[in-house]
């Protein structure tokens, strides 16, 4: 013990002082990742998609029809819309501020959280403005509104002065913004030419209503430094374009526009086009109110199944029965597809909006689809028969290629060096079948009897297998356990596991229904978790549930799981004859293979739990493990005592 506590003085360094609260911009600076996802390459050009979304909101609410984005250079950006300008009066809530300077200079100030200035937009939470500025060691806004120029400057997020007016506009309006992205966050890293132009020229490709110029003061000696970018038709312009040489399977793309309005009485629209092509793999991109929604979402969602089912359904028209093998992996992988929406108020996973979570997006979007494609199909024969056919070839390559892996299986089971102790189960393919993981040896004894030979395996694991968090690698490979476990598995470990190597379908972990066999799971999952992730992503990871207790009444017999319901039981009787038995089930060693079989591993009457990550809150996850399991019991602490009430529940 150090002399301060045993004199009971105080710490001196930890006081009130010591508790920060961030102000204004500082928390972007501060961890700019929370806000743009990072501060890499992608951060940085995120900056330019910030602004040039809020000149994309102007345009697409009805406003502007021109973006100018140009690339200085000094590597600093310009974007300028002939949009309303942002307004510029004084702002009612922040007395001697500009709204210009509240939308710069406050997080979550801005003018689409109601509806009232635009329908639907890509900005959401008025923030984008805002960080941008935080994050540039220069932004200067100027806005040409009332036959007046207004401007103010900025460095680091801070105004340099008031807003000032510095000229007349009598033929102008909208908003110029300049920015150069702050060295001290994004260090050497430069924007770059090519990004900015594939970026500007998408967003004209998504609003047909919109002309964009683009000019580059930096030659990279690839992207033309002038260009100007407008796009009658849209998507399918725009997929021409990117499948320009290919041969494709029709000679249009499948594209289409349709208005939530006319066909739900709710504002927003969707355009799509999707072609077919042998030359390269599908892909699709996708766009909410013109932002990039490059982890897919809802709105793909439901384009998948309007596109399945309608190819589908064209199928058995004309009698194509292998259209039923089509699943939505080969439409996935087969098609090249381009699809927008804009919808009001969406929500997005992040602020980097790389996911859209709008549930009914899903649904107005497949409606809207599916109508047009069945009469597409319908009225192109040709193409619809082209493309069938091209559909059904993937679908029966993708099921000869499973074949050939599980037959590849076959003989590398041969081969395989399986542990000694593992009792396999006979069944060829991986299909239906399931490993055991059980605890202790006599467990397994019954176990081998309850199981079905044919898709249950058993591996018996002796004791805890090692804490893998506090473990360093090779402590890992070379412990027992975990190598017998990895073997009968058929899988590599960490960054070499490969969930196709998988040697069954289902891994259940079945331990015994009292404290140490929760603890054994828990170092179970935490293994899996931290060494082969994707096996529980791909939903292969179980918990069986066994009972704790037995109740019998002369023929009667039942299973049940904990105090209470046995407790209720005891009092209602189970509608035998005498007294009812109760036997409490110290472990799965002491049940005898019938009562194993009914309750824990016969499919047709056992209870599994799904292993899955919280899949809004990943990081949670992976904090949340570390804090229980890892090395430090400080952190294993601290959560315990967070969490006791729901600990001492447990522990019955
Ligand atoms: N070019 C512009 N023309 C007119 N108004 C603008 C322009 N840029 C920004 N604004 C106004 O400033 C507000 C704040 O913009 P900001 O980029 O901070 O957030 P946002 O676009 O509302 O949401 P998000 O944080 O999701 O991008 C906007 O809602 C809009 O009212």
């Amino acid at each position: 013990m150090s002399d301060d506590l045993l004199s009971g003085s105080e710490p001196s360094d930890y006081d009130a002082s010591s508790i920060e609260v961030l102000e204004g911009l500082e928390p972007v600076r501060k961890r700019p990742g929370m806000y743009i996802g990072g501060t890499d390459e992608r951060a940085l050009h995120h900056m330019v998609a910030e602004i040039l979304d809020n000149s994309m909101d102007e345009a697409v609410a009805g406003h502007a029809n021109r973006i100018e984005v140009e690339l200085n250079a000094d590597y600093s950006v310009t974007v300028r819309d002939n949009g309303r300008g942002m307004p510029v009066d004084p702002h009612p809530k922040f007395p001697g501020k500009s709204a210009l300077e509240v939308i710069l200079t406050v997080l979550h100030a801005g003018g689409k959280f109601s509806n009232k200035a635009y329908s639907t937009s890509g900005g959401l939470n008025g923030v984008g403005s805002s960080v941008v500025n935080a994050l540039s060691d220069v932004l200067i806004v100027q806005v040409a509104r009332n036959k007046e120029l207004h401007e103010q400057r900025f460095c680091r997020g801070k105004p340099l002065g008031p807003i000032q007016v510095i000229g007349a506009a009598p033929n102008r309006r909208g908003t110029t913004v300049t920015f150069h992205p702050d060295e001290e966050i994004f260090g050497s890293l430069k924007l770059k030419p090519s990004r900015l132009f594939k970026m500007a020229r998408s967003k004209a490709y998504l609003f047909s209503g919109v002309e964009i110029r683009w000019k580059s003061a930096i030659d990279d000696g690839e992207t033309p430094t002038e260009a100007t970018f407008h796009f009658p038709n849209g998507l399918s312009d725009y997929l021409n374009e990117v499948l320009t040489g290919m041969s494709t399977y029709s000679e249009r793309p499948f594209s289409g526009k349709v208005s939530f309005e006319e066909k739900f009485g709710i504002p927003g629209s969707v355009e799509w086009a999707i072609n077919w092509t042998p030359s390269r793999d599908g892909f699709i991109q996708s766009y909410t109110n013109t932002v990039p929604t490059p982890e897919g979402g809802t709105h793909e969602s439901g384009f998948w199944t309007a596109l399945l089912r309608g190819i589908r359904a064209y199928g058995e028209l004309i009698n194509n029965k292998k259209a039923a093998l089509i699943t939505r992996d080969d439409m996935l992988t087969g098609g090249c597809a381009l699809l927008s929406i804009f919808i009001r108020e969406p929500s997005f996973v992040g602020q980097t909006k790389d996911r859209l979570s709008t549930e009914e997006a899903t649904k107005w979007v497949e409606q809207s689809v599916r109508d047009h494609f069945d009469n597409w199909l319908a009225a192109d024969t040709k193409s619809a028969g082209a493309i069938l056919d091209f559909l059904v070839l993937r679908a029966e390559e993708r099921l000869r290629r499973k074949q050939e892996k599980e037959t590849a299986r076959k003989t590398a089971t041969k081969k395989l060096r399986l542990p000694g102790k593992l009792v396999d189960c006979s069944a060829t393919s991986r299909e239906g079948t399931e490993l055991f993981i059980v605890e202790g040896d006599s467990a397994g004894g019954s176990a081998k009897m309850a199981r079905d030979r044919k898709t249950q395996a058993l591996l018996p694991l002796r004791g805890k297998i090692l804490n893998v968090l506090g473990a360093a690698s090779n402590k890992l490979s070379s412990n027992q356990e975990i190598s017998d476990l990895s073997q009968a598995l058929g899988v590599s470990l960490g960054t070499k596991f490969n969930v196709d190597d998988l040697r069954y379908d289902k891994i259940i972990i079945m331990t015994d229904a009292d404290v140490d066999g929760a603890h054994i799971a828990a170092l179970l999952m935490t293994f899996f978790f931290t060494q082969m992730r994707p096996l529980i992503d791909q939903g292969h990871l179980y918990l069986a549930c066994p009972p704790l207790y037995r109740l019998t009444q002369g023929a009667k017999r039942l299973y049940v799981s904990n105090d209470a319901e046995k407790d209720e039981w005891l009092a209602k009787g189970l509608g035998g004859k005498g007294k009812i038995d109760v036997q409490r089930f110290k472990g799965l060693g002491e049940m005898d293979a019938k009562d194993l079989k009914d309750t824990t591993m016969d499919p047709a009457s056992r209870k599994l739990i799904r292993v899955t990550i919280d899949e809004d809150e990943p990081g949670e996850t992976g904090d949340l493990v570390e804090r229980l399991m890892g090395k430090k019991p400080e952190m294993r602490f601290q959560y315990i005592q967070e969490n006791a009430k729901f600990v001492e529940e447990l522990d019955v």
